[in-house]
């Protein structure tokens, strides 16, 4: 399909939106989030897509929702990216799987397993899904200096929501329960549902992305019989998504 002015999902046009952009899964979070720009205002709703644009440090920005799973994950950004964006910072929540990683810490994706299709139609199975180097560094760094509880690693992204929480009722369990054994052996850090898609739409468009998240809940800390509370406010993974905008900002300034 030819790249339209208005573009049919985000229903945005070039000039709606900032070449820096915050990808939450929830539209809920996007005024939130909009709160910290300067001057953020609603540009347009339509689906899933929630857009706001605003500025930091003077530079155009804008948050977008993407829904939850891969497909609307890479049409949101296309579609940004169909206007002009070209450095994105995945902000979500998260299931813990290591069992260092505790409700209420932040993890930074530094890459993705690829347990969700959309990225397949953007790269053949065997290309890593990887977040930029200078976006994950600046997550760690915006973490560190907000005094957080931060695991920089690889997180899973699955298609099934259920697959990960009630794996015994799927006709595939034998599938779901062996590779969630292999994700704990191999250290993955978290379980979430976009990012792997985000990384490899990000490569096949030559642009930046990487990925913060708000640790929920940890279900394996639970089966250890370990302290695990619930934790829903992502206060804190937002700012910390926002803080590193402004440092890739800043670094994109000096040159
Ligand atoms: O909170 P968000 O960003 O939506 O992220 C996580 O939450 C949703 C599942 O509850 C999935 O989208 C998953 O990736
Ligand atoms: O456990 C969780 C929490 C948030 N998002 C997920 O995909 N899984």
């Amino acid at each position: 399909m030819q790249a339209l002015e208005k573009q049919f999902h985000i229903d945005c046009a070039p000039g709606d939106v900032g070449r820096y952009c915050i990808l939450p899964g929830d539209p809920g979070r996007c005024a939130s989030i909009a709160a910290l720009f300067d001057g953020g205002t609603k540009i347009d709703q339509n689906r899933e897509f929630v857009t706001y644009t605003g500025t930091l440090l003077g530079e155009p920005v804008s948050v977008c929702s993407t829904g939850i799973g891969g497909p609307s994950a890479a049409i949101a950004m296309e579609e940004l990216h169909n206007c002009g964006a070209d450095t994105f910072i995945r902000v979500g929540t998260c299931g813990g799987i290591d069992l260092d990683v505790r409700s209420g810490d932040i993890v930074v994706a530094t890459g993705a397993i690829r347990f969700e299709h959309t990225s397949r139609e953007y790269a053949p199975i065997e290309f890593p899904a990887v977040s930029d180097f200078s976006v994950a560094g600046a997550l760690i760094q915006a973490s560190k200096a907000m005094g957080k509880r931060v695991h920089s690693g690889v997180v899973q992204s699955k298609d099934s929501f259920y697959g990960q929480h009630s794996p015994d009722k799927s006709p595939v369990s034998y599938e779901l329960l062996q590779k969630w054994e292999s994700w704990k052996r191999l250290g993955v850090k978290a379980s979430e549902m976009e990012s792997a898609a985000l990384f490899v739409v990000a490569a096949a468009l030559g642009v930046r992305c990487g990925a913060c998240f708000h640790v929920i809940w940890n279900q394996e800390r639970e089966a250890a019989g370990l302290d695990q509370d619930m934790s829903t406010d992502t206060t804190a993974a937002v700012r910390v998504g926002v803080e590193a905008l402004k440092l890739l900002i800043a670094a994109d300034k000096a040159g």
